[in-house]
């Protein structure tokens, strides 16, 4: 959901003449926000690119009252700088039952599985459309844990 979010980029209309740091950009643009690229700022995320979920930890103990996405990240981080599912008035309307579900199908089969990866990540051949597709498939090996 950070290194390879299935949506990478959502887009806006400005309704107003908008500052970004020092540029002032005119209402009616249409901005392009890189959810891929925020989720790689070294300065929310030290060693970005590296597979670590225990960024996440600090409130794992809370996720089962969690109400939001950015409650679950690291309290020193922006509120901005995990939005898999974007922020604001019109952010996911499918954000809890997708996570629900996530949480659901990951945790039967690692309870079930030992899952183990038979290609790195550049051979996913990341295909990026609207939404993020690896073009050819993920293959990973299972091994019944039972
Ligand atoms: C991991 C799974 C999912 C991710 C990462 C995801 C991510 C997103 C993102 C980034 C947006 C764009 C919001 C924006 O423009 O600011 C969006 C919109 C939307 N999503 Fe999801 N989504 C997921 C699953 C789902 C599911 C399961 C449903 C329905 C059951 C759903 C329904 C919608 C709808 C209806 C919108 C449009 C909301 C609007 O424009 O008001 N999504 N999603």
């Amino acid at each position: 959901m950070r290194l390879l979010p299935p949506v990478p980029f959502v887009g806006r209309e400005l309704e107003e003449d908008t500052a970004f740091g020092e540029y002032v950009v005119p209402k009616g643009t249409e901005v392009g926000m890189l959810i891929a690229a925020l989720h790689q700022d070294p300065e929310q995320f030290p060693d970005p690119e590296k597979f670590n979920p225990n960024r996440f930890d600090q409130l794992n103990s809370e996720l089962s009252q969690q109400s939001s996405v950015e409650e679950n990240s690291n309290v020193r981080r922006d509120p901005f700088a995990y939005i898999p599912f974007s922020a604001g008035p019109r952010n996911c309307i499918g954000q809890k039952f997708a996570l629900m579900e996530l949480m659901i199908v990951v945790g039967t089969l690692l309870l079930n599985f030992n899952i183990e990866s038979t290609q790195t990540r550049e051979e996913l051949g990341l295909r990026p459309a609207l939404t993020f597709h690896p073009a050819k498939g993920i293959h990973v090996k299972l091994t019944n844990r039972h």
